[in-house]
């Protein structure tokens, strides 16, 4: 995935000599304390940052968040993604699956169960400027994996979750990985840990 990474910041490199590798299916979980570069890393494994050395290679190829065929393979959810305010969670779903899937029709998807399990069931037809920071928070996350990926990339995915919105979590990223699907994740969520097949701590 990543092999002598290197990003100066200013006078000092965040990280340097930094090998990763993640099969299919496993997890990996960068900790770092605050300002310790774990989003720059993501925005790296994602294309929206080039690394002062080294190379990157997510789901076979160099990273290029323009690119089609890398993001249908590579779903995120970065610190700065966004959602359209006057869209409903169900009109999300439905334009993402528009947007990424594959030849199924968005209703052979079973978009009412991915809101239930969500926490969003009750929420699934207002706009989404109504929504609260964490129920913002479940539909990112709901829209990352929700469309076909290969590569999940979560930049402190935790963040506004109350303790069911934690265990939702914990459960996907579970799901994911049974799925043979690749999870890089920023956090700082202790319990998260427990999904990690590697923990690399940045800092
Ligand atoms: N070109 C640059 N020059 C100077 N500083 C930089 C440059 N690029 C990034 N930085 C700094 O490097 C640090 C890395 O931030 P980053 O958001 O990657 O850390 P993080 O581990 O994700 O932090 P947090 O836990 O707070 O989310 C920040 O302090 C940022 O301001």
């Amino acid at each position: 995935m990543v092999d002598g990474l290197g990003m100066r910041a200013g006078e000092h490199w965040l990280f340097r000599d930094l090998d990763l590798a993640v099969a299919d299916g496993e997890c990996l979980v960068l900790a770092g304390a605050n300002g310790s570069g774990k989003s720059t890393l993501l925005h790296c494994l994602y294309g929206l940052r080039h690394p002062t050395e080294g190379t990157v290679e997510v789901a076979g190829r160099a990273p290029d968040e323009r690119d089609v065929r890398f993001r249908r393979d590579v779903a995120v959810l970065l610190d700065d993604s966004d959602f359209f305010a006057e869209l409903s969670p169900r009109q999300h779903l439905e334009l993402l699956l528009g947007t990424f899937g594959g030849e199924q029709e968005t209703d052979q998807y079973d978009i009412d169960r991915w809101l239930d399990d969500a926490g969003l069931g009750e929420r699934a037809d207002v706009h989404a400027y109504h929504l609260s920071a964490g129920q913002r928070r479940r539909l990112l996350l709901l829209g990352a994996i929700a469309r076909p990926h290969r590569v999940l990339l979560l930049d402190e995915p935790e963040r506004a979750l109350d303790v069911q919105g934690k265990e939702w979590l914990a459960d996907l990223a579970d799901a994911e990985r049974k799925e043979g699907r690749t999870i890089v994740m920023a956090t700082h969520h202790p319990p998260l840990l427990d999904v990690a097949d590697h923990v690399v701590q940045l800092g």
